[in-house]
């Protein structure tokens, strides 16, 4: 596996490295001990799995505040998506940055997205499929968001969504009060 920095400090595009041969290929997608000895989140206690039909759904940016920050590792089982890591940490030297990365599942690359970092993401086109190993399990009343077009972070998407929820849709705008 090959680590990619980003403009977010802590978040890492992951590349696969593929072992071809005549059957096709084989890569490692994930290694504790590899994790580790880069400093990001070995234990993922939870995965989940996010099913989008249509080209231009957007889900997020979605975080959990402290107790339950989470770090994620995304990555795309079917399609691509634009997926977006947003630095929401006062303490971090990229606070209120974006980083952006193309997940395609062709390509089997993944993002890791540090805890205090929401994170979202627009399909590229039809049928898009995401796979999230998660190091901290769902607390409902800890999950927050920020919205995807806040002029706060200006973050770069492709195009406008198709198909947003009602609450990606209606975050009011970010405030620096959001506790993490
Ligand atoms: C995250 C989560 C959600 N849920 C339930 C809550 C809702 O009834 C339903 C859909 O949840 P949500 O609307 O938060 O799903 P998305 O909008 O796809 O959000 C996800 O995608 C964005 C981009 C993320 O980064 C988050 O990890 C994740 O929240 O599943 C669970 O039961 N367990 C869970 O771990």
């Amino acid at each position: 596996m090959k680590f990619v920095a980003t403009d977010v400090a802590g978040a890492f595009i992951v590349e696969p490295e593929m072992r071809e041969d005549e059957r096709g290929a084989f890569a490692r997608t994930f290694c504790a001990e590899t994790f580790a000895a880069q400093g990001l989140a070995s234990v993922y206690p939870q995965c989940n799995v996010s099913t989008n039909a249509r080209r231009g759904t957007l889900r997020g940016l979605h975080f959990q505040i402290a107790s339950k920050a989470e770090a994620k590792l995304v990555r795309a089982s079917c399609g691509r998506v634009f997926d977006v890591a947003l630095d929401l940490r006062p303490d971090s030297p990229s606070y209120l940055k974006w980083a952006a990365v193309e997940l395609d599942s062709a390509r089997h690359n993944a993002f890791y997205i540090p805890a205090g970092c929401a994170h979202g993401f627009l399909t590229l086109e039809d049928h898009c499929e995401l796979f999230y190993q998660i190091s901290e399990t769902y607390a409902p009343d800890l999950a927050r968001g920020v919205r995807w077009d806040d002029p706060a972070f200006a973050i770069a998407w492709p195009f406008s969504p198709e198909i947003i929820g009602a609450r990606d849709a209606q975050y009011p705008d970010f405030s620096n009060e959001v506790v993490l």
